[in-house]
């Protein structure tokens, strides 16, 4: 090379790192409050956030922490000049307007959608909002309907919420009653098993399998040889559980990695990854195929009479829409388990009101009954325990949100649903101590039912579930299992104090939060 030509690649190459140096250090919005020192950094805000997030397992509170540090509702997160700022609003109302009534300037977030696209890239949640995307939402939409819910999935939900209460039974007697026990895992299975006879029609067995097992330690007879008839849905169960767990691995990546893409591409090249995928995609292929299979031969029974009684799973519904469109178209500090006023006032209510006689209350008792107390802990449950530790939304047109202290300032929608509140809503009793587990702040009185005491499901902005067009699609459902896992355990069990080491409301978060702990004492009612 002669010396010209080096000197003048050694400038070149100077020059583009200089500029990629230059392009590190990030360029703030102007009027939205930002951390000062953030523009003077390479990366500004991404390390402190990254290296926060991975100290206290929760990567969401830490990007608050720069809105809550500047004692803001709003601020900007500076990362570099390459990236898209990032704005965190920490106010309820705005953030309600946002997603429920401003969807034609919003739309999911490539924040959030990049965690399901390496491995479910077709699936609703990983997608922008396209005439394909809403095509596939009406596919699936009827598997959400009351009807199909309270009719189908209910039962489903109730069985498997029936064999926990077995299952926990067995291992209260076991520990007998003296000591606490891990059920984290408990909820994971019986939602699994509820959850694949109401979309597949196939039964998992996984919680009868555990309780099983447990049979088998108390009586020292467990027999390892025998036939297991679930052996089969079991490899499915563990291939679910695994895909969750890729998942969650890329959302650890993109949460603490300061390049989110490279780590995702490493994961998605790495050979076990590549074994694993084929395994899954091969299992979901089996699954489905199963489903078509069922499919067809409820059709062949059908002969004249209306199909979708015969509908037994999710998939069925979809599958006749299928058809039938063709045809057509060619900080919690607080701790419920230890409020024991809380708890009883719940049993009362399940026991005295909705429930009576011995028996276990059936699918139908159980979601048709109205019990405002149990509407109003499932509702203060999905506030407190915040699954979702961020909603994510980016602007598609140009557009304001005006987060205030002033009610005149904000925007128009957002004052014609404050003044919907009648009692006030963040302002009013409701709002209070928010970082209390409260249910009674979802009740009040109505003086055309005699002062009865009822729901009232809009004391607060709830944003547990997101909302708008690209809310959670399964809120019913998850709605529906909780009011039937609750109702079952609070009538058969009662819940004892815990000791303090295993009762904190401590979480972690990964593709949801989740408890770092999740215990339970129990005695036998
Ligand atoms: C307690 C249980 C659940 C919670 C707290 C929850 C929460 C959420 C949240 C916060 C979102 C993002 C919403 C947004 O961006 O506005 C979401 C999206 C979604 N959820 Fe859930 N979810 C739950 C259970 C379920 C279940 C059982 C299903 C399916 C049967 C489901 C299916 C979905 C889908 C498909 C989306 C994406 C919707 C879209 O992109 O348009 N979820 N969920």
């Amino acid at each position: 090379m002669t010396p010209t030509a080096y000197l003048v690649l050694s400038s070149v190459t100077v020059l583009l790192l200089s500029y990629i140096y230059y392009k590190l250090h990030p360029t703030p919005l102007p009027s939205i409050p930002y951390n000062l020192s953030a523009p003077r950094r390479a990366f500004g805000d991404l390390r402190a956030i990254k290296a926060q997030g991975r100290l206290i397992k929760e990567p969401s509170a830490a990007m608050f922490a720069v809105a809550k540090n500047l004692g803001s509702p709003i601020a900007q997160l500076l990362l570099t000049s390459f990236s898209s700022p990032i704005i965190v609003i920490d106010d309820p109302r705005e953030v309600e307007d946002v997603l429920v009534r401003r969807n034609r300037e919003f739309d999911r977030s490539p924040l959030t959608t990049r965690f399901f696209q390496p491995m479910l890239p077709a699936c609703t949640i990983a997608q922008l909002t396209t005439p394909a995307l809403r095509a596939q939402k009406r596919l699936w939409s009827d598997v959400m309907s009351n009807d199909f819910l309270k009719r189908v999935v209910a039962p489903n939900i109730r069985e498997a919420a029936r064999e926990l209460v077995e299952l926990w039974g067995l291992k209260a007697e076991q520990a007998g009653g003296e000591q606490p026990f891990e059920v984290g895992v408990d909820f994971e299975d019986a939602a699994l098993d509820a959850i694949c006879v109401a979309v597949l029609g196939l039964k998992m067995g996984v919680t009868r399998g555990q309780i099983d097992k447990v049979r088998g330690e108390m009586t020292g007879g467990h027999d390892s040889e025998a036939e297991d008839p679930f052996a089969d849905t079991r490899s499915s169960a563990a291939i679910l559980r695994k895909t969750l767990k890729y998942l969650n691995d890329i959302v650890d990546a993109g949460f603490t990695s300061v390049w989110p893409e490279f780590a995702f591409w490493r994961i998605r090249m790495s050979p076990a990854y590549r074994r694993f995928k084929k395994i899954s995609d091969n299992e979901m292929q089996r699954l489905m195929a199963g489903a078509c299979e069922r499919f067809q031969r409820l059709e062949a029974l059908d002969g004249e009479t209306a199909g979708e009684e015969l509908d037994t799973c999710a998939m069925d519904l979809v599958l006749r829409r299928e058809i039938i469109t063709a045809r057509k178209t060619g900080e919690v500090k607080s701790d419920p388990t230890r409020d024991p006023a809380m708890l009883q006032e719940l049993l009362l209510f399940l026991l005295a009101a909705a429930f009576p006689g011995p028996e276990l209350p059936s699918a139908a008792d159980i979601v048709n009954t109205d019990i405002p107390y149990l509407d109003a802990v499932i509702e203060e449950t999905v506030r407190v325990v915040a699954t979702a530790g961020i909603i994510a939304r980016i602007t598609v047109v140009d557009t304001e949100v005006l987060v205030a202290v002033r009610e005149d300032i904000r925007s128009a929608t957002s004052q014609a649903a404050q003044a919907k509140r009648t009692r006030g809503g963040l302002d009013g009793d409701s709002g209070h101590d928010l970082h209390l587990f409260e249910p009674r702040r979802w009740l009040t009185r109505d003086e055309t039912q005699g002062g009865k005491e009822v729901f009232d499901a809009f004391a607060l902005p709830a944003l547990g579930f997101g909302g708008g067009l690209r809310g959670c699609f399964g809120k019913r459902l998850a709605m529906q299992e909780l009011r039937i896992l609750i109702a079952l355990l609070v009538l058969k069990f009662e819940f004892l104090p815990l000791p303090e080491k295993v009762a904190s409301m401590e979480a972690e978060e990964k593709l949801f939060r989740r408890p770092k702990t999740c215990h339970v004492k129990l005695r036998a009612l």
